[in-house]
């Protein structure tokens, strides 16, 4: 696998007559964490759930964990990689409890499940349900919870299978000011431990980029503006081109913040 946990080489993407993603290059490699930014529409999601293997592209070559899409079995590739996102909690049926949310995260289902756990998924389960801060919402529906709340069972479970490389589709929308800050400060903690996946998180906010961060891709009408570590890629000439707007941008420590000028 050399290291490198996800290639794209010229991906396309397109769907009723629109290009969704254009001619995409980009590697992603082990022990990496990447920001992926853009505005409304740019193709951010697209370009995670072809990450997901979840959908094929057009054209172009796409390599997960080695295995080259369109020769592996998704099925077998799926359980390795850790997936967050709305499409996620739109097939949560209603009265589903969240340990089971979690739980059956190894075996490609969401929620109900036909497999006997043992008491080490259930150890882990709730281990990740309070390393998330949600611990006490185990036996809750998942539908009962707040967006907040959602979003930490949605990652506790995209970790839950151990996966080599982990996709957060904007994990910080919808949040308030204390559940953003706090969620960013835990995927700190996941960016700076050396034992965790690469990371991979879509976002609209360069606020929203946790400490830790190593590499960020900005994407516009479905194309690479610009890919590479942070400090490189994230400055007001390169985050204006993809915003479409004039911006002025600021690095505070660790994070960062953008405005109009
Ligand atoms: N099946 C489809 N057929 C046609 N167009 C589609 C289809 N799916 C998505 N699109 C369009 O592709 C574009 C990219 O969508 P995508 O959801 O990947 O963008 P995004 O960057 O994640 O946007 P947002 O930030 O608003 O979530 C959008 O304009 C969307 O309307």
């Amino acid at each position: 696998m050399d290291g490198r946990v996800l290639g794209l080489s010229g991906v396309t993407v397109r769907r009723g007559g629109a290009t969704l993603v254009n001619g995409v290059d980009w590697s992603v490699l082990e022990g990496e964490r990447w920001a992926v930014l853009g505005p409304n529409g740019a193709g951010k999601t697209t370009l995670l759930n072809v990450a997901f293997s979840q959908l094929h592209p057009t054209a172009g070559v796409v390599e997960i964990l080695g295995e080259r899409l369109g020769q592996v079995d998704v099925f077998e590739l799926r359980p390795l990689i850790g997936y967050a996102g709305a499409s996620v909690a739109s097939r949560i049926e209603p009265g589903t409890p969240v340990l089971d949310i979690v739980l059956s995260a190894a075996y490609g289902y969401v929620g109900r499940f036909r497999e006997e756990y043992g008491s080490p998924d259930y150890g882990r389960a709730r281990a990740l349900l309070g390393h998330w801060g949600v611990a006490d919402l185990a036996d809750r529906d998942f539908h009962t919870l707040s967006e907040g709340e959602r979003k930490r069972v949605l990652i506790a479970r995209a970790l839950m299978a151990d996966p080599e490389l982990l996709l957060l589709d904007e994990p910080a929308a919808g949040l308030d000011l204390g559940g953003r800050e706090d969620l960013v400060r835990r995927m700190s903690g996941l960016a700076r431990n050396e034992a965790a996946p690469a990371l991979v998180v879509v976002s609209h906010h360069v606020e929203e980029i946790p400490a830790g961060f190593t590499h960020v891709l900005l994407l516009r009408d479905g194309a690479v503006v610009k890919a590479g570590p942070i400090d490189e890629v994230l400055t007001a000439e390169h985050l204006s081109e993809t915003f479409g707007l004039s911006l002025k941008v600021e690095r505070d420590g660790d994070r960062w913040n953008a405005r109009a000028v």
